[in-house]
């Protein structure tokens, strides 16, 4: 059995193609989004890698297989950086560009070598450009999207591939007299290392979309601002701990806060300003948190605190000590001037044996919040233990 090269470089030439024209269709521009734009580039390049190879029949050889070669290294090196931008969100580090570079020198001095010869180098160069991707994926295979797994195994199977193809060709050079040769061992290395390459390309597209609907999701239940759960997230989870509490009989504590004077801020040092303060506090709240603890941002600079199996005491010293760190935020105004953060809030407890739902807990805690206002803002006041 053999396989006719040709029809193979002709195959994954319009696999290539049509990969490269659907991604651009599909978009006129993939300028806000640089890793696909990257992938996109990779495309192009190994289309004219392979019609560089194709074009030897009309063309003087060097030049075909200069361009030819120059292309698909480029092409590699471009899914290699595509997969770096997108896993750091940061551009290549300039040693690895110029290592690209670097690893497509040594083409110019083997334009005159056998063909065997020149094969198995270049397979490892190749090879070589997409290892920093196979790397990347792995190390960060924890975080990374499972489609992207499937990217990086992709990559390491061609990698597998073309150091297969560079052991064949160095020891079997009597299939390696010409690149149309009929070879089983040539057409087979051959089809393996650019068919995965090519097919990574889907795992690559599933991968920008299994981002961006995570990025949606994200942005469906948190807000954008301080990174908390948003109003309508913060109802669901609020009603599902109190049935979770009165399962388990533990008491439930929900803290309604209310920055104080927030217009001040906003009036005085403007809508940034209060911007960070938002932010700030947040961060200052977060970092004081059990993992159960879930916590909202119900609107403007009101911000909620679900506590799980927390009683009233603990639910007490834990505003208590939020209310104290967040006085030592230490913003500051455009103007040097330094702001001042605090704010009032309304406790209450659920108890185990209360029937209460999320509705009548978010309006005693309302009520709880009113009355530490009235009663001089910057404390946390309780409120009747909830019941049904
Ligand atoms: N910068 C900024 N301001 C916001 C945001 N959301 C709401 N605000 C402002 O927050 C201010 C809330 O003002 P008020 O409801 O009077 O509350 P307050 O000034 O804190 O007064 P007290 O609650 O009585 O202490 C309004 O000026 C809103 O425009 C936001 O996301 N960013």
């Amino acid at each position: 059995m053999t396989l006719h090269i040709p029809t193979l470089i002709a195959a994954l030439t319009l696999g290539f193609l049509l990969l490269a024209l659907q991604m651009g269709l599909s978009r006129p521009s993939w300028r806000d989004q640089p890793a696909m734009a990257c992938w996109v580039a990779g495309n192009w390049a190994m289309v004219g890698g392979f019609l560089a190879l194709i074009a030897r029949a009309w063309v003087p050889l060097p030049l075909s297989v200069l361009i030819g070669n120059l292309l698909l290294c480029l092409g590699a090196g471009l899914f290699s950086q595509a997969v770096w931008v997108f896993v750091t969100e940061q551009p290549l580090p300039l040693a690895l560009r110029w290592g690209w570079l670097a690893a497509a020198l040594p083409i110019l001095a083997m334009l005159d070598w056998p063909l065997s010869q020149r094969t198995s180098v270049l397979s490892l160069v190749y090879a070589a450009c997409l290892l920093p991707a196979v790397w990347l994926v792995f190390r960060h295979r924890a975080a990374a999207e499972r489609s992207l797994l499937m990217v990086g195994t992709g990559f390491a199977l061609t990698v597998l591939a073309l150091v297969c193809r560079a052991w064949h060709a160095w020891f079997h050079p009597a299939d390696y007299q010409a690149l149309t040769q009929p070879s089983l061992g040539q057409g087979l290395t051959f089809l393996a290392a650019f068919l995965t390459l090519m097919t990574t390309g889907w795992g690559f597209l599933l991968a920008g979309m299994e981002r961006t609907a995570q990025r949606l999701e994200v942005l469906a239940t948190h807000d954008g601002l301080t990174g908390c759960f948003n109003r309508s997230t913060a109802d669901a989870l609020l009603q599902h701990e109190l049935q979770r509490g009165q399962r388990d009989e533990l008491p439930v504590a929900f803290v309604l806060m209310d920055l104080d004077h927030f217009k001040h801020i906003n009036d005085n040092h403007g809508h940034r300003a209060g911007d960070e303060a938002l932010r700030l506090f947040a961060e200052t709240v977060r970092s004081r948190l059990r993992a159960s603890d879930v916590f909202c941002r119900l609107g403007g600079e009101e911000f909620g605190l679900i506590l799980p199996a927390t009683d009233e005491a603990g639910a007490r010293r834990l505003a208590e000590d939020i209310l104290q760190a967040t006085r030592l935020i230490g913003l500051h105004g455009a103007d040097g001037q330094p702001i001042e953060v605090a704010f009032s809030a309304g406790l209450v407890v659920a108890g185990s044996d209360s029937r209460c739902n999320a509705d009548h807990l978010y309006r005693q805690a309302d009520a709880a919040l009113y009355a530490a206002k009235r009663a001089g803002r910057c404390q946390i006041a309780l409120a009747q233990p909830a019941s049904s």
